[in-house]
């Protein structure tokens, strides 16, 4: 438990001995071109951490099933053909599997109404064996994602995308909290330890990622900028960061200009472009090679923000699962705004 009680396990998970826990800096090709009195930037290894974080989920779920009978169920609904999309639920499904809770998936074609996902939602709402479920997004036009977030029950919105886990988060109440930002802020606490003071810049004003990422930070004691794509300069307040958490989907947005030296840099975004030769490869919102060098701590892409996304579902999964029986929440709860 951390000395402040929040989001404690995940500080000792830090201090473990896992393997990019406490990596050495990268030198030699990653360390960018030389230059004076170069910053050996470290590289924050998400795959690493979410490892660990998913050991421990399923670790609990052996023990949920052994002393409680109960299997978390995660339901996953994709609707429409989007390959991106596909490739991030094969991803899910194949994870949940892994750590021990089942796994449902209702791929639907394109062509379905908003009236129909509403009544797919309604009959997992009452499914008691399903405890989470997620809506994958975006979601084709003509169905308003609002709508359809909103009608999963707050105790199976394991996206915390509905107006009532988005309350609860702005509250600083007890709430399922979105995958991708905690997912940050687990890197964040466990790279930094306390974030309270930090001048923390979010560029991104999603409901998925920006929004919940600035409360989150808020909550930490954080004096918290959001900034977006239509701030005037918005490198130069970016460079005013010392955690800078970038969530665009603008590939390459971030200049090693908008890096103040030594800040940690949180990179959501992620792309898949075509290499010269011919094949294909994910790169963030931040130029990566220009940040190495001055950045203090990064996160790749991939193998950064991606995985910790996907180990903090199943997290929200089992959460879900244990207080449907009335087991008591492990999660620490946020600090109370005032
Ligand atoms: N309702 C909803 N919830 C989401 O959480 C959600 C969503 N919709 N729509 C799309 C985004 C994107 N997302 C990712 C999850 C894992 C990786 C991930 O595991 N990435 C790997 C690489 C994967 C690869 O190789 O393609 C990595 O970064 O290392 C990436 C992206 C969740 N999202």
């Amino acid at each position: 438990m951390s000395p402040d009680g929040r989001f404690g396990e995940l500080s000792d998970a830090a201090a473990g001995s896992a393997p990019g826990s406490t990596p050495e800096p990268r030198e030699g090709p990653l360390a960018g071109p030389p230059a004076e009195n170069a910053i050996a930037t470290r590289l924050i290894d998400g795959k690493s951490y979410a490892r660990r974080l998913t050991d421990a989920v399923r670790a609990d779920v052996t023990r949920l099933k052994n002393e409680h009978g109960l299997q978390p169920g995660l339901a996953v609904v994709l609707v429409g053909h989007n390959p991106a999309s596909e490739v991030y639920v094969r991803s899910k499904i194949a994870h949940t599997e892994a750590a021990g809770m089942r796994s449902v998936s209702h791929l639907l074609p394109g062509s379905t109404t908003e009236a129909e996902l509403l009544d797919l939602v309604g009959r997992l709402n009452a499914d008691p064996a399903i405890h989470g479920i997620l809506v994958q997004l975006p979601l084709p036009t003509g169905i308003d994602p609002m709508a359809v977030t909103d009608a999963i029950h707050p105790d199976k919105d394991v996206d915390g995308l509905g107006q009532v886990n988005v309350g609860r988060l702005t509250l600083g109440l007890r709430g399922l909290v979105p995958c991708t930002p905690l997912g940050c802020l687990m890197l964040l606490r466990a790279e930094l330890g306390t974030l309270r003071g930090l001048h923390a810049v979010v560029v991104g004003k999603s409901n998925l990622v920006g929004r919940p990422m600035a409360q989150l930070l808020l909550h930490e004691d954080c004096t918290v900028t959001v900034a977006h794509l239509h701030t005037p300069d918005v490198g130069a307040l970016a460079a005013q960061a010392d955690i800078l958490v970038v969530a665009t989907g603008q590939k390459g947005l971030v200049r090693r200009d908008w890096i103040k030296p030594g800040a940690t840099v949180i990179d959501v975004g992620i792309t898949r472009v075509a290499t010269a030769e011919g094949r294909t490869r994910l790169v963030g919102d931040v130029q990566f090679d220009e940040a190495l060098g001055r950045a203090g701590r990064i996160t790749p892409v991939p193998g950064g923000v991606g995985p910790m996304t996907i180990a903090c579902l199943l997290r929200n999964t089992l959460r879900a699962a244990r207080l449907s029986i009335g087991l008591p929440d492990d999660e620490p709860a946020l600090r109370r705004a005032d």
